[in-house]
């Protein structure tokens, strides 16, 4: 077990490191050619870059004292104003914007006056107003997302969703944004997704698991984010990032240990595009694979002067994955001895496995949520179901301590990938003003799977891991009796065997009616949403829940179990809204939920959906619409991720 040892790092800044290979849009030399990356606002035209002097909890940081008029050639971006802030080793910490003086004046502020708030004097807006949010936009940061899988790079499930697409928003707001993962090698065709990633060329030794682990980085720029891919032989195995078709690889532990060890360093020491990261950035550390972020930030760096300015923000996908290992691998992790208390943990009695077990272990993810400065959820629902004994896996009583801290922000799409009227995955593009492609859709949903071709049979689909909290139980018990109702149920997923199985041999039992496609396969996960009527999520739990976001997006009506964030999302259906009787244009709602979580309570909700379906259309139509054109782009979270920000750099570092 190695401690921090703080001279190695400081060999490492930035004026040692050698010159980028290529522009970057971060870099002095290219500032105003890159500028317009950080899409702010167009009324910001004009306005003065200039210096700013900005003090720091210990004092004042130097800055590069610099006023200068700078007007990009392209029309639309000119003037755009930005000044930087460059902290004592040359780390480029921030962007502000100083903005346009007739905003300046409005506000009855200069741009000097302005430029020289505190991070922390900011005024901010209520949380969730997007729209002021992004306007008032004025403190940008430096963000490092750590997380064990990014799309498209790699996938299993909504995780890499949300990694490969709110650094994108965030970075569209002006912040600098890196996201740091695994350079994943299967041996598949998959690996060409990292062939854009160059090897940066600057291996680093982390010290856990009893030695020095080389690993290496890889870099792409896309997209206005810096893509950072860890690279260590541990990420290059057949399967998927954590597991083959033996199960769940069984040095996770260490692998994620690299990952967590690998990130903290990145911003110190790689210079991309000339200027590192630095110290003063925040981390958005994602489920237990990362949890050891916050935890190395307080033991292993913050003792020592470093990252005393960073902030950690953890943010939970999914609590019943926790990381969770024996307690003797404590020493492995590269952790002082004295911080067990973080990640020590011990299992109830009623979980251990024998007489002598004492059920002591080590948890990632509770590790986070207590050295964590900030925690956020995927949804407000699923921010309190974990501090309930029902919903929190354990972690219950240390997220009730924690609770003033703890939010919950609904995750947006991408809407580019996940859009009807340009989706290349889908057999007829259509829109909420022209639903005629739907239908064709379905049509050729039913010839791919070999389903008798029916247009006004109405087709439910599911899509998603083979998992218990997907509910897989329910529909399995439900399908007898589904059956003898005149629908067609398709399913896409993968995960355990068993549920696997249990998919091929209904399809087997009911050749005119079910299929089951056993895989991962994302071209085929765009058709069932297009091509279906119905999706069901009958999640025992749902953090979130994406596809029933895509699914309304596709004009597919989802019916969900009230749970997390199926319930933040999914308005069940009301056709008497508004008082003026049934199919009318007053109805509302965009789908049905059901509680308790019963096969019956699903059937009746099921077949609410189909009547409905089959008896009146216009009602239908209303629900396709209304939930086509809601919006499930990233700019509101994005502007809540950013006030949730601004709060954990108000507040000193919990640890
Ligand atoms: N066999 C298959 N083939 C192709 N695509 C497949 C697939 N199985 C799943 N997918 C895709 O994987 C993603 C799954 O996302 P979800 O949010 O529904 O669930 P997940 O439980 O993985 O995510 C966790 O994190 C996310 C993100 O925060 C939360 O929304 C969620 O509630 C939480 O459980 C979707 O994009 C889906 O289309």
């Amino acid at each position: 077990m190695e401690s921090l040892e703080l001279p190695r790092l400081f060999l490492h800044h930035p004026r040692a490191s050698s010159a980028p290979t290529r522009p970057h849009p971060h870099s002095t030399t290219n500032s105003s050619r890159f500028l317009p990356q950080f899409g702010f606002p167009s009324k910001l035209k004009n306005a003065t870059l200039r210096s700013i002097s900005v003090s720091s909890q210990d004092g004042p940081i130097s800055f590069e004292d610099e006023t200068q008029q700078l007007r990009h050639q392209d029309q639309e971006d000119e003037g755009r104003l930005l000044s930087r802030e460059i902290d004592d080793f040359g780390s480029l910490v921030s962007f502000r914007l100083t903005p346009h003086s007739a905003s300046a004046s409005a506000s009855g502020k200069t741009a000097e006056t302005q430029g020289n708030l505190r991070s922390d004097e900011v005024e901010k807006p209520e949380i969730g107003n997007a729209e002021d949010e992004k306007a008032q936009t004025i403190v940008t940061r430096n963000i490092v997302f750590v997380t064990s899988e990014a799309a498209p790079y790699s996938k299993t499930g909504g995780l890499a969703d949300v990694c490969g697409s709110l650094p994108i928003a965030l970075a569209g707001r002006g912040h600098r944004v890196m996201v740091i993962s695994p350079r994943y090698i299967h041996g598949t065709a998959a690996d060409s997704k990292f062939s854009g990633a160059v090897d940066l060329g600057s291996p680093i030794n982390v010290f856990c698991f009893g030695g020095a682990q080389e690993v290496g980085f890889f870099h792409e720029y896309r997209e206005g984010v810096d893509w950072v891919f860890v690279d260590h032989p541990s990420f290059h195995r057949p399967g998927n990032p954590y597991g083959d078709k033996h199960g769940t690889f069984k040095d996770n532990q260490f692998r994620f240990t690299l990952l967590s060890h690998a990130a903290c360093e990145a911003p110190l020491v790689l210079p991309l595009g000339g200027f590192t990261y630095g110290e003063k950035c925040l981390f958005l550390v994602n489920d237990w694979h990362a949890s050891l972020v916050s935890v190395l930030l307080a033991s292993k760096y913050r003792p020592y002067g470093v990252y005393k300015d960073a902030r950690s923000i953890l943010v939970i996908h999914n609590i019943a994955h926790q990381g969770v290992e024996p307690a003797i691998t404590y020493s492995n992790l590269g952790l002082p001895q004295e911080w067990y208390g973080a990640l020590g943990w011990v299992f109830p009695t009623w979980a251990r496995t024998h007489a002598l077990d004492t059920g002591e272990a080590v948890n990632f993810l509770k590790g986070a949520i207590v050295t964590a400065d900030r925690i956020v959820t995927v949804s407000k629902g699923y921010s309190w179901e974990i501090t309930t004994t029902e919903g929190g896996f354990g972690l219950q009583e240390i997220l009730r301590d924690r609770k003033s801290i703890l939010s919950g922000i609904t995750n947006g799409i991408d809407v580019t990938e996940w859009d009807p009227s340009s989706d290349e995955h889908i057999a007829s593009s259509y829109s909420a003003d022209d639903l005629s492609g739907k239908v064709k859709c379905k049509i050729a949903l039913q010839k791919e799977l070999g389903l008798p071709v029916r247009p006004d049979c109405p087709v439910i689909g599911f899509v998603g891991r083979l998992d218990y909290q997907k509910g897989i139980d329910l529909i399995r018990q439900a399908i007898p009796e589904l059956m003898q109702d005149d629908v067609q149920f398709v399913m896409l997923g993968s995960g355990n065997p068993i549920y696997e199985d249990w998919m091929r041999a209904t399809e087997s039992l009911y050749k005119d009616k079910f299929r089951g496609w056993v895989g991962f396969n994302v071209p085929v996960s765009h058709r069932i949403t297009a091509g279906c009527d119905i999706l069901l999520m009958p999640s025992t739990f749902e953090p979130c829940g994406l596809n029933q976001l895509y699914a309304m997006r596709y004009g597919t009506i989802p019916v969900v179990h009230e749970t997390g964030g199926l319930r933040d999302t999914v308005q069940n259906f009301n056709p008497f809204a508004g008082g003026s009787g049934a199919e009318g244009c007053n109805a509302e709602g965009t789908g049905w939920t059901f509680s308790p979580l019963t096969k019956e309570s699903m059937l009746v909700a099921l077949r609410y959906a189909i009547q409905t379906y089959n008896e009146h259309k216009s009602s239908w139509e209303g629900l396709m619409k209304r939930g086509m054109t809601r919006d499930y782009t990233w700019e509101k979270a994005a502007a809540q991720y950013e006030q949730i920000i601004e709060w954990a750099f108000m507040d000193p570092p919990y640890c």
